[in-house]
Formats: C-alpha cells, sequence, structure tokens
C-alpha cells in the first residue's frame, strides 16, 4: 500500500521516475492534512505541490466524495419498510441522532471475513490496539440497532437468531454512518459483505474497494467449540447449537462466494485461524507493516505541520517530554527537552490575511518531505527525508530550503493501551537556502 500511496505523490522535475519525491500529497491519504475535501473539483486544487493523477482525481469526484457525502439518491428499498435517508448530519445508527465528524481523507477499508467464531472479532481487537484502526463490526452495528428500538429491530433479531443475512440497506448503511461518525479513515469492517448482495451494495454506495480481504480459515468443529464456550456468557441468540448450524450453512453457501470472488482479484489474505489467539495475531501483522509505515509518515508530516503553523499544543503531543535534538538552532549542542524548542513557538508570527497583500511576510512557511524511508525495528521507528521549506522572505519572496532530517520514534501505550508513536529524537543537518 505505500508504494501505491507514493505513487499518488509528486515527483517533481523527472515525472513518476524522477529522483526528488515529494510527498506532501501522501498525507491526502494517510491522514496528516485534509487533502481531499468534498466539494472539491480535483485532488490537484487541494494539494500544494501536488499532481495527483486523473485516475484519483476522477475518483476523488466519484468515489471517495460520494461515500463521505453519504448520498443515499438512488439507493433501491429492499426492506418492507424502507429505511429513511440517512444523511450525513444523522448518526451511526439509522435513526440518526448525533451529527457525524466526517473525515475529508480516502477511506481504507480492510474487510475481515471468516466463518462464525473463527476469531474475526479478536484480532480486530489486536490490529485496532497496535495499528489505529477503526473496527466496525457489522454484527455488532445491527445488534446495537436492533437495541435501540429501532422499526427494523424485531426483524433484525429474527434474521440473527436463524443465521440469515439482514438486507443490505440496513447494513450498508449502518456502516456508512459508522464510519462517518468516525471522523478517522482507516476501517476493518467485520463480518461483512457476508454475501454478494452485500458486497454490491457497499460498492455501490460508497464507490469504495477493500485494500485487501483478511481471512480467517477454520474449521466447522473448532469454530464450534468456540461459539458453545462464547455461548456460556455472550448471551447472544445466535450462540446455541441450532443457530450455530444455520450460520455455518449461511457461511458455505453465501459467504465463501464472496471470498472467491475477492480471491479472483487477488486481494484475500488468508490466515489458518486455528492457533493460539497470540500465534494468529503473529501471523497477520505482516500484512499491516505498510499500514505502520504510513501511519509513522503521517505523524511526521503532522509535526511539521505543527512547526510550521506554530502550534506548540499539537507539537507537544507528538513528542516525548524527554525529546532529544541536533539541530543548527542548538549549535552543535543536544538540546533536551521541549523547552528549548517552545522559544521558536512563542516567537511565531501571527497567522497572514491571505487577501492582504501587504500581510504576506506574515504567511506561515510550509514543508514538504521529499525521499522519505521509514525502517521500523519493533518499537523504534527511524523516519528520513529532505524537508523543503518553504517561506516568505523580508523581501516579500518566496525562498525554498532544504535541510535533511533524521527523527526517531518510540512505540509507547497510551492510558487504553493503544498504541502511539512518540517522537524521542532527531538530527536537522544546516542547510543554505536558495
Ligand atoms: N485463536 C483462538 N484460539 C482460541 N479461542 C479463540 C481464538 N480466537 C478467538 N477465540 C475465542 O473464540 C470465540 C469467538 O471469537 P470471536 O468472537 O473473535 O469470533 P468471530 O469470528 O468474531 O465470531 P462471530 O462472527 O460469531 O462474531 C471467542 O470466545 C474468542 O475468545
Ligand atoms: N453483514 C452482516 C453481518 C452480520 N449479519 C447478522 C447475521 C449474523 O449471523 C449476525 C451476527 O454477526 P457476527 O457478529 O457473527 O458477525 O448478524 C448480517 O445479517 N449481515
Amino acid at each position: 500500500m505505500l508504494q501505491a500511496l507514493l505513487r499518488r505523490s509528486v515527483y517533481a522535475g523527472n515525472g513518476p521516475s524522477g529522483d526528488l519525491k515529494i510527498v506532501r500529497a501522501l498525507s491526502g491519504a494517510l491522514g496528516a492534512a485534509p487533502v481531499y475535501p468534498l466539494g472539491t473539483s480535483t485532488a490537484q486544487d487541494c494539494v500544494g505541490l501536488t499532481s495527483a493523477s486523473h485516475e484519483d482525481s476522477h475518483r476523488t469526484k466519484l468515489g471517495w466524495a460520494a461515500s463521505w457525502g453519504l448520498a443515499a439518491a438512488g439507493f433501491t428499498t429492499l426492506c418492507s419498510t424502507p429505511l429513511s435517508i440517512v444523511q450525513a448530519e444523522d448518526a451511526a445508527s439509522t435513526s440518526g441522532e448525533q451529527p457525524p465528524a466526517k473525515s475529508p481523507l480516502k477511506p481504507i477499508v480492510i474487510f475481515v471475513l471468516g466463518g462464525p467464531g473463527s476469531g474475526k472479532g479478536t484480532q480486530c481487537e489486536n490490529i485496532v490496539r497496535e495499528y489505529g484502526f477503526v473496527h466496525l463490526s457489522a454484527g455488532d452495528l445491527l445488534r446495537a440497532e436492533m437495541k435501540s428500538g429501532s422499526q427494523y429491530g424485531d426483524m433484525i433479531a429474527t434474521m440473527i437468531k436463524e443465521g440469515k443475512i439482514v438486507p443490505s440497506e440496513v447494513t450498508v448503511r449502518l456502516l456508512q454512518n459508522a464510519m462517518a461518525a468516525s471522523g478517522k479513515n482507516k476501517f476493518l469492517i467485520d463480518g461483512f459483505p457476508r454475501n454478494d448482495e452485500n458486497r454490491a451494495a457497499f460498492e455501490r454506495e460508497t464507490g469504495i474497494q477493500p485494500e485487501f480481504v483478511l481471512f480467517f480459515d477454520c474449521p466447522e468443529e473448532v469454530m464450534e467449540a468456540r461459539l458453545l464456550d462464547r455461548g456460556k456468557s455472550s448471551g447472544r441468540s445466535d450462540d446455541n447449537m441450532e443457530s450455530i448450524r444455520k450460520r455455518f450453512k449461511t457461511f458455505v453457501n453465501q459467504s465463501v462466494p464472496v471470498v472467491d470472488h475477492y480471491d479472483g482479484l487477488g486481494k484475500v489474505k488468508k490466515v489458518s485461524a486455528t492457533r493460539s489467539k497470540e500465534d494468529v495475531f503473529r501471523s497477520i501483522q505482516p500484512f499491516f507493516t505498510e499500514f505502520q509505515q504510513a501511519n509513522l509518515l503521517e505523524a511526521t508530516q503532522m509535526l511539521l505541520d505543527a512547526i510550521d503553523g506554530g502550534d506548540y499544543e499539537a507539537y507537544a503531543k507528538l513528542c516525548d517530554e524527554k525529546l532529544t535534538a541536533f539541530e543548527p538552532e542548538a549549535q552543535g549542542h543536544l538540546a533536551e527537552g521541549l523547552g528549548f524548542h517552545k522559544f521558536y513557538f512563542d516567537l511565531k508570527k501571527p497567522v497572514a490575511d491571505a487577501a492582504s497583500p501587504e500581510s504576506l511576510a506574515l504567511i506561515r512557511p510550509k514543508s514538504t518531505i521529499s525521499s522519505p524511508k521509514v525502517s521500523v525495528y519493533g518499537d523504534v521507528a527511524v523516519v528520513t527525508y529532505v524537508r523543503l521549506q518553504q517561506d516568505v522572505g523580508s523581501s516579500k519572496t518566496g525562498f525554498t530550503s532544504a535541510h535533511q532530517e533524521t527523527r526517531v520514534w518510540q512505540r509507547k501505550r497510551d492510558g487504553k493501551g493503544l498504541a502511539e508513536w512518540k517522537h524521542v529524537h532527531f538530527h536537522r543537518s544546516a542547510a543554505p537556502s536558495v
């Protein structure tokens, strides 16, 4: 995926195979900055140094924007009572209460499939903890909708108990609303698409294709034992022998063909799910390495944006309080702690009024990451790149400076045990300006 993301970046001068790779556009797909806002005509319009491909700008208009707009026009109704059209302002449920914080970024979706009890939910929790995805379980969303007093409650309850598949209008709408409500752009969609109708409706309504399908391969006897065991405490109406048999049948007849479809597209990553939870997780981690690299580049771009924007709070949030640095400003000394850097934030110029030419000198600088390399060594990562910084000088003419930067990040845990990268050390070269 990283390669695909890099392909979306600008390659100044020499075209896609040129030496100088400028990856500010990368932030569009990675989440560092809102690069593809809704309603903008092309990706290119929105990004300073980028030249998104025609294909990408086309997809922006037809796919991503439409998916975030949640436009419900043309949504065919299969339910006896039509679902009300739920717009972006509506909630994660179909009833629509809380306003979502839509993400303007390109959504990245991974479908997580496998038989009932194969361990999808268990591994999704692990992935969320380590790689920062939003986990959306179609089954959980349906159960919540059922309990919410929705007009579809009885229908959903019957379908779940009978191991049948709820009509796509309901499930796709719940997923769309939950995606929009999350305000995030990286999703693990668990237990969906369960049949071809689910798949077609999701593709039609969102325009999103999954990055890949994570498929948990597990024999029925193993799944059966796990579900019966889960049934002792889950309170689920379908964790009993009768429902389990029906669910297995539905899985074989309706869900396996969906996996076959994606297999035909080369998108299935199959995992043997019979081993311990820890072993299964170890086997899926390599599939997420690229996302980890992407997260680190995203964090680095956020750091540069915070510096350029004079946003000390955002900067400090990304940094370890004991941050060490060799930078030209420290005159060959090792700067320790955030205080040294805060001095420069306190000096920052007020924001320019873009409409006023006199205030040109107040325009904030803008940094672009060029030629990045991300190396991850367990809980430590090294990000190296050339930082191109555009600024306006006292003579009100633009100038660019280039520095080589090496930034070291350490993976720590937040209060909820979720992994987060903290910036612990950097080294920046001095550079002549032109
Ligand atoms: N690798 C494993 N080894 C042993 N038990 C496991 C393993 N993975 C999951 N389990 C247990 O099996 C049960 C089912 O797991 P989980 O809920 O993750 O499955 P699922 O695929 O999401 O099921 P469903 O589709 O029915 O929601 C849980 O009780 C879980 O703790
Ligand atoms: N796409 C989906 C997902 C789930 N359901 C219903 C039918 C399932 O048996 C039930 C439980 O799902 P799980 O928690 O096992 O993923 O929910 C559906 O109709 N369509």
